[in-house]
């Protein structure tokens, strides 16, 4: 029986196109002027020392911002890059130019499911801050109050089974009682690996991967 679901964003909660149009731009366009002005701030100077680590070079500011504006263009899914985007979007959260994106079947039926006792997580390689501002900032309002956890690039890579093991041992279900949802093919084959039962969102210009149930939207969704 499934007591626990653990939802991707981008591409199953919320729409490629945010993510990849809105939010990634955004950061790209604020992230020298950033990290320039926070470079003394003890959380940045640890990402900068990530990035370096990562490159396996010593690398000063300036070589760490052109590192990290190229791993935006190319959306690599890196640790202190996730890290620094989500201190880059709560500016734009808070002023009001940025709106967390929802779709509205997921926003019903995320709520519905929490009314019927059902945990909710979250798993994105989106930081964990960035997925609260995300969820903080909807059309619907704040809606983080339904979810129990986040987890991000720092349990694991997404395509990764043991990514999977650690979060239903953090969240302390049996990974057969767990439902994984994504647009991914890699993701879910690698959440299958572990033991958790699947379906896969095809939302706008998601292709069908073989093995896995999928619903084009979160109210066709059974179990
Ligand atoms: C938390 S919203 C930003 C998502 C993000 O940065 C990203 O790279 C998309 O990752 P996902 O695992 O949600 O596909
Ligand atoms: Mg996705």
């Amino acid at each position: 029986m499934i007591r626990a679901i653990v939802t991707d964003i981008e591409g199953t909660t919320s729409s490629l196109s945010f993510v990849k149009d809105v939010l990634f731009p955004y950061a790209r366009k604020h992230l020298g002027v950033y990290v320039r002005q926070h470079a003394n701030a003890p959380e940045v100077r640890q990402a900068l020392g990530d990035v370096a680590e990562h490159c396996c070079a010593r690398m000063n500011d300036e070589q760490c911002i052109a590192q990290l504006e190229q791993w935006i263009d190319e959306d690599r899914k890196i640790t202190p890059l996730k890290f620094l985007q989500g201190l880059i979007w709560a500016d734009g959260y808070r002023s009001g130019e940025l709106v967390g994106d929802l779709y509205e079947d997921a926003a019903n039926r995320l709520q519905q499911w929490r009314s019927d006792g059902m945990a909710l997580y979250v798993f994105s390689s989106g930081s964990v801050l960035a997925q609260k501002l995300l969820f903080g900032h909807t059309r619907y309002g704040d809606i983080n109050s339904l979810f129990s956890g986040y987890f991000d690039t720092s349990t694991g890579p997404k395509q990764e089974a043991g990514s999977y093991r650690s979060i239903a041992c953090a969240i302390g279900f049996d990974p057969h009682e767990i439902l994984f949802l994504s647009d991914i093919a890699a993701e879910l084959d690698a959440a299958r690996q572990a033991g958790m039962a699947t379906y896969q969102l095809l939302r706008e210009g998601t292709a069908p991967c073989e093995g896995h149930p999928h619903a084009r939207d979160f109210s066709v969704i059974t179990f």
